[in-house]
Order: structure tokens, then C-alpha cells, then sequence
């Protein structure tokens, strides 16, 4: 490891992020597009959902990041954040690939593989059944579930991220942030957050105002979902259920000061892959 992953250093990116309040373009699914508007506001950047093919990569232009989201996909869609993502690219904007379902239906694995194929993708971020399908070393996904991976999960995410040339952020229980050499895992985090529908979609959205203030990405996806996770932790304690944890995240998120992200996160090297 050239880079030690402190809370320190997670503190930081999360002050820049407040300092520079990115532009983070979403092109997104219909279920949590507006939990994505206000989690990204609450991490300190600014929101916008494009996604018309008549003005995608021109917003992705101005965009500090891009986060594309599959939820919810059409071919019309799939198209624009593909238009979207090569203007991206050309500028210089880091793209965040949700690959949400991928392995459930053939679409959503084709397309997937299309935008991988047509995009540089900085960071993959999905759930392991996700990871594992996208890595071809095996995993189940049910509608847009994690239903297991095959085998060892560290080593399926840095196959992933290997075979994708992306820095793979799979998460979970423990998170797995990897680039395929280098691997981080995340433990901030409560089982609540696996009961609300977006949490997964809200993390990709964090993962994207963190990549548009560092550009060293296994660092910032690390620290975003350091913070996330964090926010949740904190979010849990006193949530009735799901609804209420849903309101104290975004709160806890919005309040939370570098300093706290500094002595909360939980986050550690994996050495010898
Ligand atoms: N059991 C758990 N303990 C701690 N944190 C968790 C747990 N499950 C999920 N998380 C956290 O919740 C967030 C979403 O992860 P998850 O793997 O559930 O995504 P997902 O299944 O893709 O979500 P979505 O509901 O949007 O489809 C991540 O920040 C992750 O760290
Ligand atoms: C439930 C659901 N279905 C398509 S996208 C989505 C939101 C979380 O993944
Ligand atoms: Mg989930």
C-alpha cells in the first residue's frame, strides 16, 4: 500500500467535497432518483438528473462526476448514458457505473457489458451477486438482490476489477473497494441500511461526489462509503424502522463534520492479493 487509508484522509476528501460541492449528474432509475437528489446534497455536492439524449453529454460536460444507474433501464436510456459517458470521458469526468440487476435478466447484463465496453468507467459499484456475475466467477441476483457469491468475495471483486479495468466497490456487510492490486475494506455500516430500497443507488451517488474531489478512486469510493456507512450507523441508533432510519440517514449524513468521519471511519488494507 503506497497510500495508508485513515480516517484522516476520508475526513479530507469529504471537506473537499463540502469546500467544492461538485455537480454530480445522475442518469438514474425512477424508484430512488429523489433520495439520490438529497443524498448527494446532503454529502455536500450539488444533484442534477439528466438523462434525454438531446442534452446528456452536454451536462455530463460541466459535470464533476457522472453516475449512471441502470435501475430502471431502456434501451433509449442506456443509449444516452452511453453519449453521455463518452463525453465524459473526453472531458475528463469520472463515470460511476450501478450495474443494479446486472445478472438478474439478460438486458441488464448486456447492457452492462455494453457500457463497460463503450465507457472507461472509473468506478463499478454494485452488491456482491452483482459483482460476482460481472466478474464471470459467479454470483445470483434476484430482481435487484444479492442472492450470494461464488467463492471467496475479496478475490471476486479484484477479479472484477481486473477484468473491467475499474476500480471495483462492492458492497455489503463489509464493503470491498479495490482497483485490483490495492484493497480496502469498509466496515461502517448497519444491517438497517439492507432494508431500505436505495441505499445501494444512494451509495453510488456519494461514491460520485467523493470521485470529484479525489482522483485517486479506491481512495475516495473507500471514503464515501465510509461516511455512508457512518451515516448509517449513527441513523440506526434510536430508528423506529425502516422510515425512520430512511430520514435520520439523509440528517446524519447532512451533519456530519469531518471530524466525525475522522474518528468513526472504519476502514482497513488488505494486504497480500
Ligand atoms: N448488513 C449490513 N451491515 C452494514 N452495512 C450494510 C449492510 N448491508 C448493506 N450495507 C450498506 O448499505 C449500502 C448499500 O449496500 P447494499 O449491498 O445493500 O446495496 P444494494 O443491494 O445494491 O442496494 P439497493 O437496495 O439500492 O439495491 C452500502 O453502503 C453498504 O455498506
Ligand atoms: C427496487 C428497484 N427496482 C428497480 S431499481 C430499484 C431501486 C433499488 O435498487
Ligand atoms: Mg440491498
Amino acid at each position: 500500500m503506497e497510500h495508508i487509508m485513515d480516517g484522516r484522509t476520508c475526513a479530507e476528501i469529504l471537506e473537499r467535497v463540502r469546500s467544492r460541492r461538485p455537480l454530480v449528474h445522475h442518469i438514474t432509475n425512477t424508484v430512488t432518483i429523489n433520495d439520490c437528489a438529497n443524498i448527494t446534497l446532503c454529502a455536500g455536492a450539488a444533484p442534477v438528473m439528466a438523462e434525454a439524449p438531446e442534452e446528456s453529454a452536454e451536462m455530463a460536460a460541466v459535470a464533476g462526476a457522472l453516475v449512471l444507474n441502470i435501475g430502471t433501464l431502456s434501451t433509449a436510456q442506456v443509449a444516452s448514458m452511453i453519449l453521455a459517458g463518452r463525453r465524459a470521458n473526453e472531458c475528463g469526468v469520472p463515470v460511476v457505473l450501478d450495474p443494479v440487476g446486472a445478472g438478474a435478466t439478460r438486458m441488464r447484463t448486456d447492457a452492462v457489458l455494453r457500457i463497460l465496453q463503450e465507457v472507461d468507467v472509473a468506478v463499478l459499484k454494485g452488491n456482491a451477486g452483482e459483482i460476482g456475475v460481472l466478474a464471470g466467477t459467479g454470483g445470483t441476483v434476484r430482481g435487484v438482490d444479492s442472492c450470494g457469491i461464488a467463492g471467496d468475495a475479496v478475490d471476486a471483486a479484484v477479479a472484477c476489477a481486473r477484468a473491467t479495468g475499474t476500480v471495483v466497490s462492492m458492497t455489503g456487510a463489509t464493503d470491498v473497494v479495490t482497483d485490483g492490486r490495492r484493497v480496502l475494506l469498509v466496515e461502517n455500516g448497519n444491517p438497517m441500511m439492507d432494508r431500505l430500497s436505495g441505499t445501494g443507488c444512494m451509495a453510488a451517488s456519494v461514491t460520485g461526489a467523493f470521485a470529484a474531489v479525489e482522483g485517486d478512486y479506491v481512495l475516495s469510493s473507500a471514503a464515501a462509503l465510509a461516511a455512508f456507512g457512518l451515516a448509517g450507523e449513527r441513523a440506526a441508533v434510536g430508528a423506529r424502522g425502516p422510515y425512520s432510519f430512511r430520514t435520520a440517514l439523509f440528517d446524519e449524513l447532512f451533519s456530519m463534520a469531518p471530524e466525525d468521519l475522522a474518528a468513526g471511519a472504519r476502514v482497513r488494507a488488505r494486504h497480500g492479493v
